[in-house]
């Protein structure tokens, strides 16, 4: 995503990066309505607001993966939500492919911006298995004709890289890595041109959040997918993103593309944020091992 302003119109313009605009959201507001203390309460005082977001300008280019970084409490979750139509923005606008997100009267167009969350598993129903998981999601959504969904859940469910047999299986039955392949399989289940993903691997074992990131790359390889990775560790968003912007107190600091943002900080807080990536012996921590490749 870059600043570069989009035209609103149902066209594309050509970003700042040279890529062709694929969702992007301009002045995002999302402010909350804080519960304030009782004592406040009692004594009518208004509730504090919390400006969760507060004037974001992004532009996520087709093709690319864009790094959203800052530390907890920022504004990163929110701002995902609202770009990925889940929340209505206090003000502002999202477009995907330059029409507007929110209250898009065609259900075909809100899913094309799907999210993976941090916690697969509060979202996925206990009580069902993961093939009818997807398959509720295939024919409500009308994606395949009745006919072919088991076959086409089979084909979600490889595509994950799960065995076969995960598709008798309730969520309880896997592990965190594997939930997490669950929640891919259930957003790709919507054919989204976007991801969105959420502090993907921060809940999971070193070990496994290598084989998470690496399967995010390969499907928005063969998918052609356009990626936004939030996450608060530098060292995995340095990897994979080929843009990075950086959130503080609701708003963007700074962006750039990646070698520069981590050679050049412009911003203080960028270079605040530099500094306190754990270093081994001088050198800053490796991210999770994603098997020796450039993963940009
Ligand atoms: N539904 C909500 N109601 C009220 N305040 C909220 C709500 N959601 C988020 N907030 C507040 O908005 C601010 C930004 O939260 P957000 O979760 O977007 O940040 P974040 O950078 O994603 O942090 P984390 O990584 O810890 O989730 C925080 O102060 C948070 O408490």
């Amino acid at each position: 995503m870059s600043a570069s302003p989009s035209t609103g119109s149902g066209s594309v313009e050509t970003g700042a990066g040279g890529g062709e605009e694929v969702l992007a959201v301009e002045g995002l507001v999302q402010h909350f309505r804080g519960r304030g203390s009782a004592w406040g309460r009692l004594r009518g005082r208004p509730p504090k607001v919390v400006k969760a977001v507060d004037g974001v300008d992004l532009v996520l280019h087709r093709g690319e993966t864009l790094g959203l970084v800052g530390e907890s409490g920022c504004g990163k979750s929110t701002l995902s939500r609202c770009a990925a139509g889940l929340y209505t923005p206090t003000s502002g606008v999202v477009r995907y492919a330059g029409q507007p997100l929110h209250g898009a009267p065609d259900r075909a167009q809100r899913r094309l911006v799907q999210m993976v969350f941090q916690d697969p598993y509060s979202s996925l129903n206990p009580r069902m298995t993961v093939g009818q998981t997807l398959s509720e999601i295939l024919t409500y959504h009308r994606l395949v004709p009745r006919a072919q969904v088991r076959t086409r859940v089979g084909e979600l469910i490889d595509l994950v890289g799960l065995p076969t047999r995960a598709v008798d299986q309730l969520p309880r039955s896997f592990s965190g890595g594997q939930r997490q392949r669950i929640g891919i399989a259930r957003a790709l289940a919507l054919e989204p041109q976007v991801l969105i993903a959420d502090e993907p691997v921060s809940a999971l074992d070193v070990s496994v959040q290598a084989t998470i990131i690496n399967l995010l790359l390969d499907l928005k390889e063969t998918l052609g997918l356009s990626m936004l990775f939030v996450s608060h560790n530098m060292a995995v968003v340095r990897q994979i993103s080929d843009r990075i912007a950086v959130m503080h107190d609701g708003v963007v600091v700074e962006e750039g593309d990646t070698p520069e943002v981590f050679e050049h900080p412009q911003h203080d807080y960028t270079r605040l944020l530099l500094a306190s990536v754990p270093r081994i012996g001088g050198t800053p921590a490796p991210a999770p091992a994603t098997a020796g490749r450039d993963l940009r």
